[in-house]
């Protein structure tokens, strides 16, 4: 089958971690078949020092007439100067909204063999399985902002809103998927205090109430919910909730299975191409190091494949590919918990599921 896949390295480790990533998808296509073409498109930073735009047309038309579409991550000191024009978040706000993505799913699952990984006990992440479903395209992230006055008057604000229709789509998509799995849903949010978070709930309520009566339902605070991640992360199946609420959360689930490194995500609207990226950001710390652990990038490209492509299999064989690195006990420095001597290097990581697709 033929696939054009639009590729977005961006900043930072970005490049670095996007590479491995095709190689694998290089190996699929050889062992299954496959035509997959490649063409990379500028985002975020780089973008900006070549064009002055963190999102060019050019950017915007390649990934509109794509097949699926594979981010690195954007963003790093070079372009932090608070007084700039533009940034190159910017460019990944943008690219979300112009392609109207307002799911990303970010499944939280543990590999066994990374037991030892994570800084909580053993016995405390043992089966975790959470997907969430964040809103992508609304929120605060999306809402009007501005800035007054000067020296101690200095104010800013960003306002955060959230529609009926917003909060019903990606809740219908986060109900359907419960189904799917065991049948339940969490919806988080903050409606003691934020008037969104009201009508988010109401709307949520009625939905569930309407069109999934037969999913179990709650609903928790998301104060309370980051404390409940960490204590009983078991207890969740399906999360759904707003866009900083869920960006949050899921950083901070990254603790259960062990590493930043380690969480894909997926970002899908009512029909044209899906994006899909790691969780972490463009790690400037280690950027060009070659230390980058490119797990949750290889895993984004599993989810690309099974999402955008119904290639089920193929996806299937990439995650099997990363749980056999791990028992073979092979780890990048994040994953390696105080034995960084031991630890194995971005494309050695990635060379190694290469190895074990292609045998
Ligand atoms: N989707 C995106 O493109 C995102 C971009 N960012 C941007 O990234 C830049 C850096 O942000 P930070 O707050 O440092 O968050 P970050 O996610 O880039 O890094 C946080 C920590 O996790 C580590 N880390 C992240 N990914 C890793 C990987 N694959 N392997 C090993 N270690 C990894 C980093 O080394 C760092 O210590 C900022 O400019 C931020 O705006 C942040 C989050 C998402
Ligand atoms: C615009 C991004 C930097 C927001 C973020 O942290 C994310 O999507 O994970
Ligand atoms: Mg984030």
């Amino acid at each position: 089958m033929k696939h054009s896949i639009v590729l977005l390295p961006g900043d930072g480790i970005g490049p670095e971690i996007v590479e491995q990533a095709r190689l694998v998808l290089v190996a699929i296509a050889e062992r299954f078949g496959h035509e997959f073409t490649f063409s990379s498109q500028q985002i975020g930073g780089i973008a900006i020092d070549e064009t002055g735009d963190p999102l060019p047309q050019a950017t915007v038309d390649a990934c509109r007439s794509a097949s699926a579409i594979l981010l690195g991550a954007v963003g790093g000191p070079k372009w932090d100067d608070p007084s700039a024009k533009t940034r190159p978040e910017a460019g990944l706000l943008r690219i979300r909204k112009e392609l109207g993505l307002f799911a990303n799913l970010r499944p939280i699952k543990l590999f066994d063999q990374l037991a030892d990984a994570s800084p909580l006990r053993a016995d405390i992440v043992k089966g975790t399985d959470i997907l969430f479903f964040r809103e992508l395209t609304g929120g605060i992230y999306f809402g009007e902002s501005g800035s007054s006055g000067e020296g101690e008057d200095e104010t800013a604000f960003q306002s955060m809103t959230y529609s009926r229709s917003e909060v019903k789509r990606i809740v219908r998509m986060a109900a359907q998927a419960a189904r799917g799995r065991s049948n339940r849903l969490t919806s988080v949010d903050k409606a003691n205090v934020l008037e969104p978070s009201r009508l988010w709930r109401r709307v949520a309520a009625e939905v569930m109430a309407e069109e999934f009566p037969d999913v179990n339902y709650d609903v928790v605070l998301v104060d309370a919910m980051a404390m409940h991640l960490i204590n009983r992360p078991a207890d969740f199946d399906v999360v759904v909730t707003g866009n900083m609420f869920g960006d949050i959360l899921t950083d901070e689930a990254s603790m259960l299975p062990g590493s930043l490194g380690m969480l894909p995500s997926a970002s899908l609207g009512e029909s044209g191409p899906g994006l899909y990226e790691p969780i972490h950001g463009s790690a400037p710390d280690i950027a060009g190091k070659g230390v980058a652990n490119p797990l949750a990038t290889i895993l984004a490209a599993a989810m690309m494949l099974r999402h955008s492509m119904s290639l089920n299999e193929e996806a299937d064989l990439i995650e099997a590919a990363v749980a056999e690195v791990l028992a073979d006990g092979l780890r990048t420095s994040d994953l390696a918990r105080g034995d960084s001597e031991s630890a194995v290097g971005t494309e050695a990581m990635g060379a190694a599921v290469v190895a074990k697709i292609a045998k």
